[in-house]
């Protein structure tokens, strides 16, 4: 098996004449965090899009684990193990952080509608929505409804209900957006421990989120990959501080 488990060959999405996403090739190494970066207007959304099947390409492909993915539908690549984490709102508010976790567990376990009520088939998937609560750090709040968990919370609830589904490969959709620094640092502990045997890509805009969770960055600007690397290249790169920073290189010395 490649040591790449997706892989984007000439990806393209104009709309309406703007090519919002240009010829980018991205290669995803299995079992890494990486993260796509880049200024306001980037693409970055727009490539996330593509590679959820979101959106479709205007041109080019998508392969995961070889497989060519360019023309699947987004419930097709989630049974592949490609499952991309929603924004907060995606959580049913009024349900408890428990049944939030039991829902998704049910999408995989394929529970048929007519079971949905059935108390004891509820019932036996507790103990592993139990268990992915704890994964989290949130098994005490396995009780409470999900619109009164704090914000940072909600966001490991939003995590565990993707990892009920076990995703081969998991896409977060900037997962410290609008949190203060210390959910900031729980939730990029937590981005850490539950990467383990699975590739995250994650859309962030923390540089020191990313700085301290990515194994290769992708910085995308006007559509285009800018560069690529570690950390500790891109953000020496010249191009990266003029484009993403607002520096110019001879600014910097
Ligand atoms: N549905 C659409 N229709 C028209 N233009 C779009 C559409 N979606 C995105 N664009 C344009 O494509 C460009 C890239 O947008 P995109 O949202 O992918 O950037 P981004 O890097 O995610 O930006 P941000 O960091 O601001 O979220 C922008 O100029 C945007 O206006």
């Amino acid at each position: 098996m490649s040591d790449f488990i997706l892989e984007a060959t000439d990806l393209s999405r104009s709309f309406g004449g703007f090519m919002a996403v240009r010829n980018v090739n991205l290669k995803i190494a299995r079992g890494s965090i990486h993260a796509l970066i880049g200024p306001n207007g980037a693409g970055k959304t727009t490539m996330f899009n593509l590679l959820t099947k979101f959106i479709t390409p205007s041109s080019g492909t998508i392969t995961f684990n070889g497989r060519n993915i360019t023309h699947l539908k987004p419930e097709e690549i989630a049974n592949l193990g490609i499952v991309r984490s929603f924004q907060i709102s995606a959580v049913f508010p009024h349900l408890t952080a428990l049944e939030n976790v039991r829902i998704a567990l049910q999408k995989r376990l394929d529970v048929s509608y007519q079971f949905w009520r059935s108390r004891k088939i509820l019932s036996t998937l507790d103990g592993e929505a139990l268990g992915r609560l704890d994964q989290v750090g949130l098994k005490r709040f396995a009780h409470v409804p999900a619109v009164e968990l704090p914000y940072g919370r909600k966001r490991a609830l939003e995590i565990a209900t993707t990892l009920g589904l076990e995703p081969e490969l998991m896409l977060l959709d900037e997962p410290t957006q609008g949190m203060g620094s210390e959910d900031v640092g729980q939730v990029a502990d937590l981005i850490k421990r539950v990467s383990v045997g699975r590739t995250i890509i994650m859309v962030e805009h923390n540089l020191g989120v990313v700085s301290k969770l990515a194994d290769a960055i992708t910085v995308l600007s006007r559509g285009e990959v800018l560069a690529e690397g570690t950390y500790e290249q891109v953000s020496k790169n010249p191009a990266v501080m003029e484009a993403y920073m607002g520096i110019k290189a001879e600014e910097v010395a």
